[in-house]
């Protein structure tokens, strides 16, 4: 018999397979509610319940967590992981609810409908008060076109809405598909009528519309956030509302929720909803549905196909890929990172033992790796190749013909818009992962913490300078590898340090003679 803790409000008729099953004993409560929290094999939840390490400590039996929903920012995947716990989302479910959430919150904000419903209940008549705008010949600006930001790109355009959008790891193929026009961040931000975002919260979406980006918009924008409370600064945003620069706000979601002493919530051109983006009978019967449908696959001994943290692969097995296996995830994220710009093709060619091994593992953790750095943190070995493939991503691998000399040796070419990387790495048992290549220049460095890859002219006095840089603004190297194919031509540096570089370093750095380029690298 298997025991599922059901700990949020999820829906019953979704749920039909699980309640009726004989083998599952069904408990509904919140997790503080239950007397004995170690009898569970599973847990369902959604955005309320915090799956923390501490409450996974305290289900020994756990087998499996269910996000019934997108957003896994509620569940510790690195400790489901670590405990060998599986975690499973339905990632597709309330796509279109949170879409058309969105866009009722576009239409009500521009036509003051709350304002005007509360005005008339109260007793009011004030037809003049609530003149509204279209969204007719408006430029919208979408920032994030995954799969909501695509549906919202749909519905704009048959509203006569122009659409921008900026995603940095959007291809101009599927940008094209889609109808919409792809832009800088600054050029959506200047042009931009009304701004909506739809990435997830990461460290490089959190506060993306601050101050400073804030001051790039229209004066008179209105604002959007229907994804995840953090990425429009909430104290910003009062300033510049305060100021009168932005018109108008519609949030659904917020930086702490429920909100809190939110000042926000006193404007009345603010309008807000308590996270209901996903909250319709037909998301919630889908991502129900998709959750139970897949644990009872999973608790049945049969493979999952949303789970977002594990691959399906047997101890023995996993051993001898493991070292591969987290190896090729720093070099996805080693190569993400150097290469900011939408991507079409990765080739990766094994040579030596590894080839021997279940290869198409560890390509999924490359990518899982690469696209980690650009993705809801939802990417991993098992949704990898399928996100890959949804974002134009060709993906290839082959067993090398000609031997390097390495026992073992992983070598990637990723082709971007307007340039490619290269990078090999081999892993030494007892020893460690090392790159061996960059882009054709001979190196070896231990991929691990805080990089800085620099690309430079071969010259005297050019590695002395960056040295000497860095310890003005107090940045101790911890290891230095420099790489050249020729005397005098270019070269390239990567240092190991003990902390990251601020952005303004980074341009300063690059104002420097014979420094070509420069990238913080986080490992
Ligand atoms: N309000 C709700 O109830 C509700 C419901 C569902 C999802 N969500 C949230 O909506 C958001 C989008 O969900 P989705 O399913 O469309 O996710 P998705 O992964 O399909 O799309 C996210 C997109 O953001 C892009 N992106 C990543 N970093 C970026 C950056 N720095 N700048 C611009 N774009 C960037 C990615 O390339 C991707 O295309 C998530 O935060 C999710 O948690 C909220
Ligand atoms: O990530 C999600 O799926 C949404 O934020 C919905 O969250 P909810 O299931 O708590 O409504």
């Amino acid at each position: 018999m298997f025991h599922v803790l059901v700990a949020d409000s999820i829906s019953s008729v979704g749920l039909a397979p699980i309640l009726e099953s004989e083998d599952i004993t069904v408990v509904q409560k919140k997790v503080d509610e239950v007397e004995d929290l170690t009898v569970f094999d599973a847990i369902l939840v959604r955005s309320a319940t915090k799956v923390t390490e501490d409450l996974i400590k305290q289900m020994p039996n756990l087998k499996i967590i269910g996000r019934a929903g997108v957003g896994v920012d509620n569940i510790d995947v690195e400790a489901a992981t670590r405990h060998g716990v599986v975690v499973i989302n339905a990632p597709n479910g309330n796509t279109v609810s949170t879409a058309e959430h969105t866009f009722a919150m576009m239409m009500a904000l521009l036509r003051h409908i709350p304002q005007a419903n509360a005005s008339v209940k109260s007793g009011e008549w004030k037809r003049s008060q609530y003149l509204g705008t279209e969204l007719y010949n408006k430029q919208l600006g979408i920032i994030g076109l995954g799969r909501i930001g695509s549906e919202i790109a749909k519905r704009a355009k048959a509203f006569g809405m122009n659409v921008l959008v900026f995603d940095p790891f959007l291809t101009k193929e599927r940008a094209k598909k889609i109808g919409v026009n792809s832009c800088t961040l600054d050029e959506l931000l200047q042009e931009a009528d009304i701004i909506t975002v739809h990435t997830p919260l990461t460290k490089e979406t959190k506060g993306l519309l601050g101050r400073d980006n804030l001051a790039k918009t229209k004066q008179g924008v209105y604002l959007l956030n229907c994804a995840r409370g953090g990425i429009i600064d909430e104290e910003a945003l009062v300033e510049y509302l305060e100021n009168g620069h932005v018109k108008g706000v519609a949030l659904d979601v917020f930086e702490v929720e429920p909100p809190k002493n939110n000042k926000l919530l006193t404007y009345d051109q603010v309008i807000v909803t308590p996270h209901l983006g996903a909250s319709t009978k037909e998301a919630q019967l889908s991502v129900a549905s998709q959750v139970a449908e897949e644990v009872l696959k999973f608790l049945n001994g049969k493979p999952v196909s949303s789970s977002i943290n594990l691959p399906t692969l047997t101890k023995e097995v996993y051993e001898k890929i493991q070292p591969f296996y987290k190896m090729a995830k720093k070099i996805g994220k080693l190569a993400s990172q150097c290469m900011k710009e939408p991507v079409s093709d990765i080739e990766i060619v094994y040579e030596g033992s590894v080839s021997e091994l279940e290869t198409s593992f560890i390509t999924k953790s490359f990518l899982s790796g690469f696209l980690s750095e650009r993705i809801a943190s939802t990417v991993n070995e098992v949704n990898a190749g399928i996100i890959a493939g949804e974002r134009g991503i060709n993906y290839s691998e082959k067993i090398a013909t000609n031997r390097s000399g390495y026992e073992n040796c992983i070598s990637i070419l990723v082709d971007g818009e307007s340039s490619s990387f290269r990078v090999k790495a081999t892993y030494i048992p007892h020893y460690g992962e090392r790159i061996i290549e960059i882009n054709g220049y001979d190196i070896d460095f231990y991929p691990t913490g805080e990089l800085l890859y620099i690309q430079h002219i071969d010259k005297p006095g050019v590695i002395g300078r960056v040295g000497n840089k860095l310890g003005e603004h107090q940045i101790n190297i911890a290891t230095m590898q420099v790489g050249r194919k020729e005397a005098g031509g270019e070269a390239i540096m990567m240092l190991s340090l003990d902390k990251p570089l601020e952005q303004a370093l980074i341009d300063d750095l690059l104002t420097m003679d014979d420094i070509v380029f420069v990238r913080n690298i986080h490992l």
